[in-house]
């Protein structure tokens, strides 16, 4: 499933040191991300800081990749999420989940949600659950070697989702020719919060690529 990109063979090596390299920086920024949101300093701490973010993205800025990670990293060979915005180490959007999969088509995660993904006072943002949602029912499916887009994703919020320390489950219900159907669910400590259903579908292009 390479198509319309080629396999990602980076050596162990590379990716070890790249990894020991973006890794540090994303983490930094997540934590600059809460603090953004969180911080109560006064306003002179403020602009000092704000002069530092500019020299670091000053010096960021001095060579931008041609392609995104996902375009250079995800289709085939070695599989890096890393600019993923729900498990990407290079991505500072992302909490970033862990998700842990077994090949009978289920993944589980326990993941943390700070104040950043806020929507209701306290909550977690609607569209963030189902960012995370959308996103462990595509590993689900994945692993059971049933890969494809999102064509439907339904979304049921039984009750606000607390922000802090979270699960989230997924699984397969059904498999049908190209498209798998599977379920999710996110649980904060009062219970379920969130119930998904979602029909994943192995795209036309691929279809043909493979036939
Ligand atoms: C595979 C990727 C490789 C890359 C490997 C990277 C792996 C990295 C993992 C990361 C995990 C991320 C997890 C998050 C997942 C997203 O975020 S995916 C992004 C959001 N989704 C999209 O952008 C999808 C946009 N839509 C599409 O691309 C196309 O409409 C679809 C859904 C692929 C279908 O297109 P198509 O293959 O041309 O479909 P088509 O031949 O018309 O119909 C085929 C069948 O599907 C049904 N169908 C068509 N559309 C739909 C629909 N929307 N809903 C339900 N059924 C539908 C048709 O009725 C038909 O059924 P039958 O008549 O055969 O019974």
């Amino acid at each position: 499933m390479n198509w319309p990109f080629p396999p990602d063979e980076t050596p162990d090596h590379v990716v070890e040191h790249e990894t020991a390299t973006w890794g540090p920086l994303a983490e930094a920024a997540r934590e600059l991300v809460d603090l953004c949101v969180m911080s109560d300093v006064d306003p002179e701490e403020v602009a000092a800081a704000t002069a530092d973010v500019e020299a670091a993205v000053a010096r960021l800025r001095k060579v931008r990749r041609t392609q995104t990670l996902g375009q250079e990293h995800l289709p085939a060979g070695r599989r890096r999420p890393w600019g993923n915005p729900v498990i990407g180490l290079r991505n500072p959007i992302a909490p970033p989940l862990q998700v842990h999969s077994v090949p009978e088509g289920r993944s589980e995660s326990d993941f943390h949600c700070g104040p950043a993904y806020e929507g209701p006072p306290g909550l977690v943002h609607g569209g963030v659950v189902a960012l995370i949602l959308d996103q462990v029912l595509g590993h689900a499916v994945g692993a059971k070697g049933r890969p494809g887009m999102t064509g439907t994703l339904t979304i049921v919020y039984r009750q606000g989702t607390p922000l802090g320390d979270l699960r989230v489950e997924a699984w397969v219900e059904r498999e049908d020719g190209i498209k798998t159907w599977a379920k999710a669910q996110v649980i904060g400590p009062d219970g379920v919060t969130a119930e998904a259903e979602g029909v994943f579908i192995l795209p036309r292009a691929i279809r043909e690529q493979l036939a």
